[in-house]
């Protein structure tokens, strides 16, 4: 069986962060391992605490899955401060780990701070020119590229700014476009662009879908896909789970993460 780590934070309220990604990993059949980078108290309603675990707490959770297990593709999620990433960077270089995916998580849904702004630098020069993909929503791909993203076009253009940074595709997510009737997402391979669009849901219960989108690439790519059918088996993954959101709390409910393969049987 092909094996998925994600390095990312807890959400106990389980639609987000590291629980997100084991459960998609789970769906998509491959074998789940965590390294857990800080635990926070959430919920639908938002963060209501942070408490990151320290870098020897993340380097030998790194070390104790690398010695005995390995992997065949990671993804990272929320990081919370420079020290974790360098550590972190140090870690997939050792381990000589390619397939990277960094979800460049900064800030939940609700305002509430993921990543410490001292530790963009060591997210940009550090961890991206390690990265086989990066994955930012809007506000990200700007914080990212020092662009302002209002249009397609601009998009296309914080593109290319973060693709400079050495990481080999980057993925730039629509999903905060919220007046379009299409979600749509752009990848950049350095040369060509591919556009991944899908229907737009109206609905509160988005989340975790940042979250829930990276760790499906991971654990497509962990199958030995290459990047597009991995990306579109990961849009397809979300896209489903977005339209079949689960109604539980009373803020922004999780999405579906079962409704992707509850459709492959019916069919
Ligand atoms: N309302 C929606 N309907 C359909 N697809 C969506 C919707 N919202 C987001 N998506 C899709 O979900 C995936 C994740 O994108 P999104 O921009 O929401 O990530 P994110 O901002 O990192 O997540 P979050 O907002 O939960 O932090 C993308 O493929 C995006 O197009
Ligand atoms: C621990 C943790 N990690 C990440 C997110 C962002 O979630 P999303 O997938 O919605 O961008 C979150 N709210 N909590």
């Amino acid at each position: 069986m092909k094996k998925a780590l994600t390095i990312a934070g807890s959400d106990c309220g389980g639609g987000a962060g590291i629980q997100a990604d084991l459960k998609t990993f789970q769906e998509l059949e491959v074998y789940g391992m965590s390294v857990i980078t800080a635990v926070t108290a959430q919920n639908t309603l938002g963060v209501q605490g942070v408490f990151p675990l320290g870098t020897e707490a993340v380097v030998r959770q790194i070390d104790s899955i690398a010695e005995d297990m390995g992997t065949d593709a990671l993804k990272t999620g929320m990081l919370f401060d420079s020290a974790i990433i360098e550590a972190i960077a140090e870690k997939i270089k050792e381990y000589h780990w390619e397939k990277t995916v960094v979800d460049p998580v900064m800030i939940a849904k609700g305002g509430e701070t993921l990543l410490q702004q001292e530790a963009i630098h060591a997210l940009k020069n550090k961890l991206l020119p390690l990265a086989f993909i990066v994955t930012p929503n809007i506000p990200e791909a700007e914080e990212l590229s020092g662009i302002k993203i209002h249009h397609f076009p601009d998009m296309k253009e914080a593109a290319r700014i973060i693709s400079d940074s050495g990481v080999r595709y980057v993925m730039i997510k629509g999903g905060h476009h919220e007046n379009s009737p299409v979600s749509r997402d752009l990848l950049f391979d350095g040369r060509n662009f591919y556009e991944y669009t899908a229907k737009r849901f109206v609905t509160k219960n988005t989340h975790g879908t940042g979250c829930t989108f990276s760790s499906a690439i991971t654990a497509e790519l962990a199958k030995g896909a290459d990047v597009f059918d991995a990306v579109a088996t990961a849009k397809d993954f979300i896209t489903a789970a977005i339209e079949d959101g689960i109604q539980i709390g009373n803020g922004h409910g999780p999405t579906n993460h079962w409704a992707y393969r509850k459709r492959s049987m019916v069919k």
